[in-house]
């Protein structure tokens, strides 16, 4: 028996086989038949394992600003080697094709997707979204809304949004890219970063015009990616705003909700999470799960205070 080390040369070996293949050596030094061995029942380094596989970017555009800044990001993105799809929202049945993001493992349906989705909207009149992205956010808002879909449906999918908009429209200010961002959240979809709202407006614009807005949401995101591709997380270290996050939760006091309190209470977290920016990567089912375990604690503070009050009961006997 022989073993092949580093420099692929043979060593001899007692009674089994063992093929180690060094990346930086001379693969032409290996028999082809050798080679094909080394992936086909003998033991071989594992392959290095891929986190993100490819990016969507979708867009719903009615003048073109969407449309270009999803053309920018393309371009950006496949300079990174990453393989890029954009999809116009007008072309794009939810009904049909949006669990696919989900993740196309056969065995294991709710593995991750390797891919992440990037969404670009923009709002018009009374917060509507552009007449290409109407049957887009129709599906999604229903669908969000739906017991029967539930904050599992998107589970393993992975997005974030930049949403178009003018901040003198004020009440109804990015009004589309905040409720794509609510649905698909709302829908068991992972948040990986914070959604990015660009301003028309320039005196109001955080960064001095929408352009701007967009390039900065955009340096954010292919970084994201960059720590994604490297199958880095990002979790709340117990310093979010609201308190949401299962660290800053132990400890605090709630009664154990029933089936419909827990169905409000996902709709009201779902309103609450996208009044402010969240700093961290989340789902709404990782929410609610930290909700359940925050509920069970209660009750056994509940049963606590039982036996507390049948101790004191006790003791006031004479
Ligand atoms: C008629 C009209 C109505 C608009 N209404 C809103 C609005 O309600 N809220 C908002 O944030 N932006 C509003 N906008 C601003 C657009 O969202 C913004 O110009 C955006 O960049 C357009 O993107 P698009 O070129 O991809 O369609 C409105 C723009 C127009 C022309």
């Amino acid at each position: 028996m022989f073993i092949l080390n580093e420099v692929g040369r043979r060593l001899k070996l007692d009674g089994f086989c063992v093929y180690f293949k060094n990346k930086n050596s001379q693969d032409k030094t290996i028999p082809k038949a050798s080679q094909d061995l080394m992936t086909n029942g003998y033991i071989s380094r594992p392959k290095k394992e891929v986190f993100v596989s490819g990016v969507k970017i979708f867009y719903g555009s009615q003048t073109g600003t969407a449309k270009g800044f999803a053309t920018i990001l393309a371009e950006a993105l496949s300079s990174l080697d990453l393989p890029v799809a954009m999809i116009n929202l007008k072309d794009y049945d939810p009904d049909d094709h949006l669990v696919e993001e989900v993740g196309n493992c056969l065995i294991f349906p709710l593995v991750t997707s390797k891919n992440v989705c990037a969404f670009l909207v923009a709002t018009y009149t009374d917060g509507q979204p552009p007449e290409s992205a109407e049957w887009f956010c129709k599906w999604l808002e229903e669908a969000a809304n739906d017991f029967r879909f539930g904050k599992t449906y998107l589970k393993g999918m992975r997005y974030a949004v930049f949403g178009l908009g003018n901040s003198v429209y004020v009440s109804h200010f990015n009004k589309v890219g905040k409720n794509v961002d609510k649905w698909l959240w709302m829908l068991g979809a992972r948040r990986v970063m914070t959604r990015g709202e660009g301003d028309g407006n320039v005196v109001k614009s955080k960064h001095g015009s929408i352009e701007a807005d967009f390039t900065a949401w955009k340096a954010k995101f292919i970084s994201r990616l960059l720590a994604l591709r490297k199958g880095e997380g990002k979790r709340c270290r117990g310093s979010c705003k609201k308190g949401k996050c299962e660290s800053s939760r132990r400890g605090a006091a709630a009664a154990e909700p029933g089936p419909h309190a827990r169905e409000e209470l996902h709709h009201r977290d779902a309103e609450l999470m996208f009044q402010e920016e969240e700093p961290f990567e989340s789902s709404s089912e990782e929410e609610s799960d930290a909700e359940d375990r925050q509920s069970r604690n209660s009750v056994v503070d509940v049963e606590d205070l039982g036996k507390i009050m049948d101790h004191v009961k006790k003791e006031k006997v004479p």
